[in-house]
């Protein structure tokens, strides 16, 4: 399937008469739409209403779809057509709720006054307690100035609201924590990591979320070193993780030893740093990178990878090559080599789709919707919010990364997010790295 970016929800009244369910679908199938859902919404004597979820490429081939369902005639109406994806971001995707029923005098008096002073003299008597008794071991906070929201850019904080929801909403799904997203109307390194330090003792942990190069680095750094609870910039190490599971899977099935391998990064930012520190500490033993920023190249060749001068240099000498720039587009098919393994991850829209490459002779191809962070920072922080340890290091990086791997079907890169198995044996395997690790 191609890259479909519009997705629609089409209201089509037909007459209840065989063969109009047909013409709607060959109509929305001639002019390019590809079908999702068929909702059947009510059925009558004359007539039958159904929600088509259409899936297509662009504002023109939405108003051919409308104009060809219009055209059918017969008694076929087409009624409305919505964005659903927008739709179901009314009110938010997230919502905080209480674990506690309270429906009865002894029922509040348990959870609130009096009987509530008592849990919070346990806790001034012993702090660590705030663990036993308290959400806050099971709360991790996911911080964005909003500088670097996927590919779209620094678009703001509240912007980038709805990612940061998501990814509450992933953490709740996959691991049962609750991911509180904290807005920061700030982008200056010390007024973020001072306010992150402050709200700090309401959580178990800080997942630094889509916060621009070069600041992320720093910002990341200085929480670590002063905060005593595990802080992790998912852009960076998330990416870095799942992307190390990725290469490792393609260069399994096509029988690459990684360390004869020259991988290529695009973009050298928040991801493409940090994918390439873990090639290298995974033992990659070339790595190459192209940025259009001479100070992103040179913090490649501080932590010893080599900077090429183009992208196009670039695909010529790497067997893999992974991009993070967030331009769509990038990568030119006449550049791609039979054999390559190409990860193009950018959000929402890839260097090249994947179907392109590997028409033009890639072995494998993937786009960031199928290699996507969702693999890693859920079972990241689950394993280390276990073990309560106070920091994730490289080795669980790492350990998460082979966990991937491992769970990878022959002929994937990567398993399938909605595996729930996958989240619970990354967080087996941080968590069993952190408990070695005390
Ligand atoms: N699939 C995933 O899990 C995943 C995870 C993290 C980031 N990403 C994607 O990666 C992209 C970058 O994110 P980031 O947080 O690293 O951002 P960033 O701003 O920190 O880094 C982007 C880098 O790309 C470089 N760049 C931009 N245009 C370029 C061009 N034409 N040629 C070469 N280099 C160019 C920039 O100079 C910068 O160094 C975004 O689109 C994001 O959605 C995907
Ligand atoms: O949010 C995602 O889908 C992945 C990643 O964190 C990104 O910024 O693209
Ligand atoms: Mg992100």
């Amino acid at each position: 399937m191609n890259d479909r970016n519009i997705t629609r929800a089409f209201v089509v009244e037909t007459p209840s008469v065989p063969g109009n369910l047909g013409k709607v679908a060959t109509a929305i199938g001639f002019s390019g739409g590809d079908i999702g859902e068929v909702e059947t919404v009510q059925v009558g004597p004359t007539s039958t209403l159904r929600t088509f979820t259409v899936h297509c490429d662009h504002e023109e081939q939405l108003k051919q779809i409308q104009e060809a369902i219009r055209e059918l005639g017969g008694g076929i109406r087409l009624h409305a057509v919505s964005d659903d994806v927008l739709r179901a971001h009314e009110g938010g995707k997230i919502h905080m709720t209480s674990r506690f029923d309270v429906r009865s005098l002894a029922d509040l008096r348990r959870v609130y006054t009096p009987g509530v002073a008592n849990v919070c003299r346990v806790i001034e008597e012993e702090p660590e307690k705030a663990r036993l008794y308290t959400s806050i071991g099971n709360t991790v906070a996911i911080v964005t100035d909003g500088t670097a929201i996927l590919g779209l850019g620094d678009i703001g904080p509240v912007a980038g609201m709805p990612v940061m929801e998501g990814k509450a909403a992933l953490f709740d799904r996959f691991v049962g924590i609750s991911g509180i997203p904290i807005l920061l109307s700030s982008q200056d390194p010390d007024e973020m990591v001072r306010t992150v330090k402050t709200i700090s003792p309401g959580f178990g942990g800080i997942l630094l979320e889509d916060i621009g190069s070069p600041r992320c680095f720093e910002i990341e750094e200085r929480l670590k070193n002063e905060l005593d609870i595990p802080v992790m910039h998912d852009d960076q190490h998330g990416t870095a993780v799942v992307t190390l599971a990725a290469v490792i899977s393609a260069a399994r099935s096509v029988g690459v030893d990684l360390k004869d391998a020259v991988v290529g990064q695009i973009g050298l930012g928040a991801a493409g740093l940090a994918c390439c520190r873990m090639y290298m500490a995974y033992g990659v033993p070339k790595v190459i990178g192209a940025d259009k920023s001479d100070a992103a190249k040179k913090r490649l060749q501080q932590h010893g990878g080599e900077p090429v001068d183009s992208v196009e240099e670039l695909l010529k000498q790497s067997d893999i090559v992974v991009a993070t720039t967030g331009v769509p587009g990038l990568i030119q098919e006449k550049w791609v080599r039979d054999g390559h393994i190409i990860l193009a991850l950018s959000n929402p829209k890839p260097e090249i789709e994947p179907e392109a490459a590997q028409s033009a002779g890639a072995a494998y191809a993937a786009d960031g919707r199928s290699v996507n962070n969702i693999l890693g920072f859920p079972g990241i922080f689950r394993g280390v919010l276990n073990a309560r340890s106070s920091e994730i290091s490289h080795e669980m990086l790492v350990a998460a990364a082979e966990a991937i791997a491992d769970q990878t079907k022959p002929g994937e890169l990567v398993p399938h997010p909605l595996n729930s198995r996958v989240h619970q044996v990354v967080a087996q395997a941080v968590e069993t790295v952190a408990q070695t690790e005390k």
